[in-house]
């Protein structure tokens, strides 16, 4: 009985609730690379050393250890509960109530129990409040019904007291954590696991909520509990409670032992479920290329790798659980035999009643079982100060580029200058080394290079994804690290070389960027849709504006969603325009009828263009083309005078591919 009391408080360590909480509860437009590498979100992250003040979470756990620097933690995940602390306080003000009645209900039985003795009756002026209460409820057994009702009922409004605050602080904290990734710097998506930091957010936020709402209520019903039920015992027989000396040692020993076993299988658990939670992430968010390089059955393989580590730490844990319960059964029936048979002998010596032995046994029940449950406390706590540490790393990570503040200026009315720009990735090598040119407002500048000399990567710097190592980007004259990052991107149109929609309708994904979607007006929807050469399509299907175009877009043909995407960036009417390879995925058709279309709104609205091309074809009517090449910008001009220097980079871009298309048509 002991045991399976104790039993009783054991905790879910798979959802890593609290004991008795798991008992019952059980870019848009962002070009080239970039736009690859944010498009694989669930795909790309970790943890390797920070270099040049790139955020990188360690998301790996570490049993946290009471040091003073766990004090700290503890207080900081305390205060999470601060603005539930009204909910908390009433929930404990019923932990009161139910303690009282529940404390109090075996020494009443037991009295109880000897007022059916005629030969232990109290002599009169030596009753106490149990004793009265006995009499009461011998003449009227439905009162006793009745206060157990209360006393349940208590439990129950503490119990939906402690399970709301533990909901209202997970719901904070995941949002807390979930607003502070989505302003992290590109780098940071560079270097941590998207499919990780998922798990942390459900996974561990629900830890932490439930180690101060619903563990806190347990661990103060166990303390209250243990304090009574062992005053109480020592009130009841102090002869009997010598047996509890020799109990007490063992299974607070026991505890300690397995209780720490426990915590280490525990963090273990989260940490391979967290790796599985990624690899099923990633995959399934690329399960076309998976069905297409036929790589089910390798998928199927990581996957099965990561449940079979589950597996491997899930029966070390099942073991010491099953070591823990079963030394508390013998140790819980051993105690409890030894309280009988030396209990009968009291009995038999004058020196108890058997109503002493009945409260006495009840409460030994009651002690073990809130011992049971506060080792559970601390073991949630520790559980709680483990998953707090890597949400609270996440969510006080600052940025390097914020997402709002600075000079807002909404337009380039000169020019946009490099200058002297030193640019490298995270753990890569430099990729410009200097960098100077200019993007003249009203005009269209292309960027050319050979394939990973960093054209995209232009894109991003005038984006201010990403910041320059060295030199400056210039608007006007004012450097772009001194702007507002969300003003400025807001006038920025981008189209990047893999269009990214949004399982929503089109309608939803050409609004999108929009500032105020909702006052965007279907003619500006249509205006845009007709200038990308969406409005075809778009009108012979049969839901039209509204059709779903289900994950990332996956129900639209590869032009389709290009030319979505370019109705994106021009519903705004954005005075910048990007164009990484916008054109890529159109036909030859589709993209003249796209590129007429743009060269129309430029002669309209001025706006500034930078197009990223590969097809040189496409930019013969740029007004500048800036040739990148090894890190630096080799030539710079027109079309036509481009093709003039001999053994020039753009020269031989064009030779080579009038060379491919010549081999393409063959
Ligand atoms: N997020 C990133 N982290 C690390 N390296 C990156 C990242 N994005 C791009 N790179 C690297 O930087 C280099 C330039 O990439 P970028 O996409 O700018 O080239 P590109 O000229 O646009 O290439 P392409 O024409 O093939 O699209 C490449 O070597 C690429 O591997």
């Amino acid at each position: 009985m002991l045991s399976t009391l104790a039993a009783r408080a054991s905790t879910c360590l798979r959802c890593g609730t609290s004991s008795s909480a798991a008992r019952s509860a059980c870019f848009s437009t962002i070009s080239g690379t970039t736009r690859r590498k944010m498009l694989q979100v669930g795909k790309k992250l970790l943890a390797q050393p920070a270099i040049r003040n790139v955020a990188v979470v360690d998301t790996k756990r570490a049993s946290a250890k009471l040091g003073r620097s766990t004090w700290k933690d503890l207080r900081a995940i305390f205060k999470l509960a601060g603005p539930y602390k009204g909910r908390i306080i009433l929930g404990l003000s019923f932990l009161g109530i139910s303690s009282s009645v529940f404390l109090l209900t075996p020494r009443t039985l037991g009295k109880l129990i000897d007022e059916f003795d005629d030969t232990k009756k109290q002599e009169p002026g030596t009753e106490d409040a149990t004793l009265l209460m006995a009499r009461y409820f011998k003449e009227h057994p439905v009162a006793l019904a009745g206060v157990l009702l209360i006393g349940a009922a208590a439990i129950a409004a503490r119990v939906y007291c402690m399970h709301t605050a533990g909901q209202l602080i997970i719901n904070d904290l995941r949002k807390k954590v979930f607003a502070s990734v989505l302003k992290q710097d590109m780098k940071f998506f560079d270097k941590n696991k998207v499919g990780e930091i998922v798990s942390r957010l459900s996974t561990d936020a629900l830890i932490v909520g439930y180690s101060v709402s619903m563990n806190l209520s347990d661990g103060a019903r166990a303390l209250v509990t243990c304090l009574g039920s062992g005053s109480l015992m020592v009130y009841t027989s102090p002869a009997l409670c010598k047996v509890m000396f020799f109990v007490i040692p063992i299974m607070v020993g026991t505890f300690a032992v397995f209780g720490r076993l426990q915590r280490k299988y525990t963090l273990e658990m989260q940490d391979a479920v967290a790796a599985a939670n990624q690899v099923a992430t990633e995959r399934l968010g690329s399960v076309k290329t998976v069905r297409m390089l036929v790589a089910e059955p390798k998928e199927r393989a990581a996957y099965g790798a990561k449940i079979q580590n589950i597996w491997d730490i899930s029966k070390k844990e099942g073991a010491a659980k099953g070591v823990m319960f079963g030394s508390f059964q013998f140790t819980g029936y051993m105690a409890l035999s030894t309280i009988l048979f030396y209990g009968s002998t009291l009995i038999s010596k004058g020196l108890l009643t058997y109503g002493e032995l009945s409260s006495f046994c009840l409460y030994a029940v009651l002690s073990a079982a809130s011992l049971s449950n506060m080792s559970g406390f601390f073991v949630e706590i520790m559980k709680g100060l483990g998953a707090s540490a890597r949400l609270f790393e996440l969510r006080d990570q600052k940025p390097m580029i914020p997402l709002v503040g600075g000079i807002k200026k909404e337009n380039v009315e000169k020019e946009i200058t490099f200058e002297n720009v030193t640019f490298a990735y995270p753990d890569r090598d430099r990729l410009f080394s200097n960098i100077s040119f200019q993007v003249p407002a009203g005009k269209i500048t292309a960027v050319v290079g050979p394939s990973g000399s960093g054209k995209s990567t232009i894109a991003s710097l005038m984006l201010r994804l990403y910041e320059p190592d060295g030199g400056r980007i210039l608007v006007d004259g004012v450097d772009l690290k001194d702007m507002d990052p969300s003003v400025w991107r807001r006038n920025i149109g981008t189209v990047g070389q893999e269009p990214v929609l949004f399982s929503t309708s089109i309608r939803e994904n050409i609004v999108y960027g929009a500032e105020h979607p909702e006052q965007v007006t279907e003619a500006q929807i249509e205006e845009a849709a007709k200038q990308s050469n969406s409005w075809e399509f778009l009108r012979r299907f049969p839901d039209g504006l509204n059709t779903m175009v289900g994950e990332h877009g996956s129900t639209l043909s590869g032009g389709q969603k290009q030319r979505v995407a370019i109705a994106r960036a021009l519903v705004t009417n954005p005075r910048i325009l990007i164009l990484d390879e916008a054109t890529s995925a159109l036909d030859a058709t589709s993209e003249y009828l796209v590129r007429v279309a743009l060269n129309r709104l430029l002669e309209n609205s001025q706006q500034t263009v930078l197009i990223i091309a590969h097809r040189l074809s496409t930019i013969k009517h740029a007004d500048q083309i800036v040739v990148i090449d090894q890190g630096t910008v080799v030539e710079r001009g027109t079309f036509d005078e481009l093709v003039q220097i001999e053994d020039g980079v753009f020269k031989k871009l064009v030779e080579k591919q009038t060379i491919g298309w010549n081999g393409a048509a063959v």
